[in-house]
């Protein structure tokens, strides 16, 4: 009998999952033997060296790959291209440069026809919390990259989403702003309980911000280990023991 209830337990259930990208000789291995569950209302934070499949996950999980083998489940379904209730944030931001900032933040809006008034309710409550509000008419060219990443966040929180999957969001970023951006994630997490999953090269980041961390090892792209880090989005976090010791054990980890 299928378990539907654990099945919906966990926003994201990943069983057996397995990719490659090209065909034949040109076949590359990107993930194989992938299974971990993500509990609806919490933080991820996926990290490895470079090449180990982060961001084909990420895209796996987004519905954006297809092709797989093993069984990717969003919210007890299995995954598809376009789920609504799904944001995903890359670390280009996505911004039309030709748009000012209220615009870009409403795009996501725009698209799905959404009236004006409620457009008009939502971006300017989303553009205050995230202090883009005095931004609204600029472009994207007339702003810091730490504000350009905050207009993509706001755009992708304006949708509503229950699931928001981030690229290494914060990594073009000076490590104050990161730090900002870091906490007010957190903040936004905090009130709305969405499922965070963000990759991230860092492993502070990931200490800090992800309540179970998937550590990936490369060549093909499999768990090295899944860690639970339960103090992960608690503010005060960063400054206690713990918190080094669980970076050190990564950092041990990942020089393996
Ligand atoms: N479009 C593609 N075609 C063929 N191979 C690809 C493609 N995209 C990624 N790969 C390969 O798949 C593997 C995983 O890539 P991926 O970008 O997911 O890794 P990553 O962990 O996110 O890397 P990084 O930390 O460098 O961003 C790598 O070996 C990469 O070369």
């Amino acid at each position: 009998m299928i378990d539907q209830g654990a099945s919906h337990a966990a926003m994201v259930r990943v069983t057996e999952l397995a990719f490659n990208y090209g065909e034949k000789d040109s076949r590359v291995q990107a993930l194989r033997d992938i299974s971990f569950a993500i509990p609806r209302g919490s933080t991820c934070a996926i990290i490895g060296p470079s090449g180990s499949g982060k961001s084909t996950l990420l895209y796996l999980l987004s519905g954006l790959l297809e092709g797989y083998s093993g069984q990717v489940l969003v919210d007890g379904d299995r995954v598809y291209r376009g789920r609504r209730e799904t944001a995903l944030i890359l670390q280009d931001h996505g911004l039309l440069p030709w748009k000012k900032v209220w615009d870009n933040a409403a795009l996501g809006l725009d698209i799905r026809k959404v009236p004006e008034n409620i457009k008009r309710e939502k971006i300017s409550a989303i553009l205050k919390e995230l202090g883009l509000w005095e931004m609204k008419d600029r472009y994207p060219s007339q702003l810091s990259g730490g504000q350009r990443q905050r207009v993509g966040i706001a755009r992708a929180l304006a949708l509503d989403p229950d699931l928001l999957l981030m690229d290494e969001p914060f990594s073009s970023l000076d490590a104050l702003t990161r730090e900002a951006l870091q906490k007010q994630l957190l903040h936004i997490w905090l009130k709305d309980r969405i499922t965070i999953m963000l990759v991230t090269h860092s492993i502070e980041e990931a200490v800090f911000l992800g309540q179970k961390i998937i550590v990936l090892s490369a060549h093909p792209g499999r768990i090295a280990k899944i860690v639970d880090n339960p103090r992960a989005g608690t503010p005060e976090y960063r400054k206690n023991q713990e918190f080094y010791q669980m970076a050190t054990g990564l950092r041990e980890l990942l020089e393996q």
